[in-house]
């Protein structure tokens, strides 16, 4: 029998995410599924705005997070995608990275790491030479929040010590690879796995490094995705990145995969640099929550098909929690109400704790960093799989 019920799935997103992602093309399509989009106003309370079967949320602050916790107190059953605490460690690039530990990946073609970096939290420690001489130059310096802001996505490379004088701590300073010039961008929803090209940074040749000890950039992958039009330097760009062979596709579902269940989030995009000097060597080097989607080719219909496995496994689950607590109630030969009906703990597990996604309330951990914190590896990177008989990166 055909699902006659409609699902609000609520969006509460900045104007310019809004822009991007919510076009007429998603909308309708989803209409037709039987799925309303639903602006979140952002000038009342969240609270107000419900009920919703979905929530879809990236925003920044501690307002928000307190709306959100009062929502999902409401609103037990709703599917609130992701939760914050998991998306909280993308907005630091050491937890970001820190996730590697807990990924497996079994495809033997291709190897799997994290450049190698540490990260400075004041000027007295980047004027040491100590903290940082375990580096070899070109260095990145990253700002250590990743936040959204325009701020969290200046850089710089650079090339010597020098360089580091006008650096604002606290900021990461991760080691340089060599990669050809070109990124991939993996696009996760859910299961969804997509891999894209992007023009990246060039390589520096060692010898044909410039006067400058710095190069400030920003944000290189979204300014410089290749069109194509008559100008020589796009096709060129465009020459590249058709030239340049992508990674295996099970080794990036495997990557995905494990990214996924270790961050515990549906909606990411991850970067991975191919290590020019190391075959078949990869490096993930940054970890987006809900990234610009509407640049991956058809996303109107991966973005529904997600929706409508969670509207609907939502839907499987309540009826499932119905039936478990009329067992009980049976059972128990009481009259106790359905617990999934009341939104109450049954069995020691909440209506809202199986419909997050397995995204358990898991607390981020509190990162106590030393003031820089290095590897002992001799190597440009740290590795994933092996990591675990490693010295850590940073202590967190
Ligand atoms: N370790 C590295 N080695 C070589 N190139 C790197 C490295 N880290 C970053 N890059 C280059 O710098 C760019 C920006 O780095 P990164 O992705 O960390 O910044 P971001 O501001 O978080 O980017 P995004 O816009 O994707 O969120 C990358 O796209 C890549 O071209
Ligand atoms: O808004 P912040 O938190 O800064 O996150 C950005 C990510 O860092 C970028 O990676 C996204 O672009 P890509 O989808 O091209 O990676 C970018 O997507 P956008 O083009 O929709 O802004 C953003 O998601």
């Amino acid at each position: 029998m055909a699902d006659s019920r409609r699902y609000r799935v609520g969006y509460a997103l900045l104007p310019k995410k809004q822009q991007s992602f919510i076009q007429d093309s998603l909308v309708s399509l989803c209409r037709d599924r039987g799925i309303d989009l639903v602006p979140i106003d952002l000038r009342r309370p969240l609270i107000d705005q419900g009920p919703f079967d979905c929530l879809l949320h990236k925003l920044y602050g501690d307002d928000w997070s307190r709306q959100l916790d009062d929502f999902r107190r409401y609103y037990p059953d709703a599917t609130v995608i992701d939760s914050p605490e998991s998306i909280s460690r993308l907005h630091n690039r050491i937890s970001m990275l820190q996730v590697r530990i807990h990924v497996v990946v079994s495809v033997v073609a291709a190897r799997f790491g994290i450049p190698k970096q540490i990260v400075i939290y004041d000027k007295e420690t980047l004027s040491d030479s100590r903290s940082w001489d375990l580096l070899k130059f070109p260095v990145i310096a990253k700002p250590l929040i990743a936040d959204g802001s325009a701020k969290s996505h200046k850089m710089s490379l650079i090339f010597n010590h020098d360089g580091l004088d006008k650096l604002k701590p606290p900021i990461v300073l991760q080691e340089f690879v060599n990669h050809g010039g070109v990124i991939f961008k993996v696009y996760v929803v859910g299961d969804y796995v997509q891999c894209v090209k992007r023009k990246s940074l060039p390589d520096v040749i060692p010898g044909s490094i410039s006067s400058e000890s710095s190069m400030p950039f920003s944000q290189v992958s979204n300014i410089t995705t290749p069109q194509r039009n008559n100008d020589d330097d796009d096709d060129d760009d465009m020459m590249q990145l058709d030239g340049t062979e992508m990674p295996p596709q099970s080794f990036v579902v495997d990557l995905a995969r494990g990214l996924r269940s270790a961050t515990k989030l549906h909606l990411f995009n991850f970067d991975v640099i191919r290590d020019s000097t190391r075959e078949n060597k990869y490096l993930v080097i940054d970890i987006n929550y809900f990234p610009g989607y509407a640049k991956m080719p058809g996303y109107e219909r991966v973005l529904i098909d997600f929706l409508w496995d969670v509207v609907s496994e939502r839907k499987r689950t309540t009826v499932d929690q119905m039936a478990v607590a009329a067992v009980t109630t049976t059972a128990a030969g009481g009259n106790r109400p359905a617990a999934a009906a009341v939104g109450v703990e049954e069995n020691g597990v909440s209506p809202r704790q199986q419909v997050m996604l397995g995204c358990e309330d898991e607390a981020v951990r509190n990162i106590a960093v030393t003031n820089s914190g290095c590897s002992t590896s001799t190597d440009n990177c740290i590795d994933g799989e092996d990591q675990k008989e490693k010295s850590p990166i940073l202590q967190v």
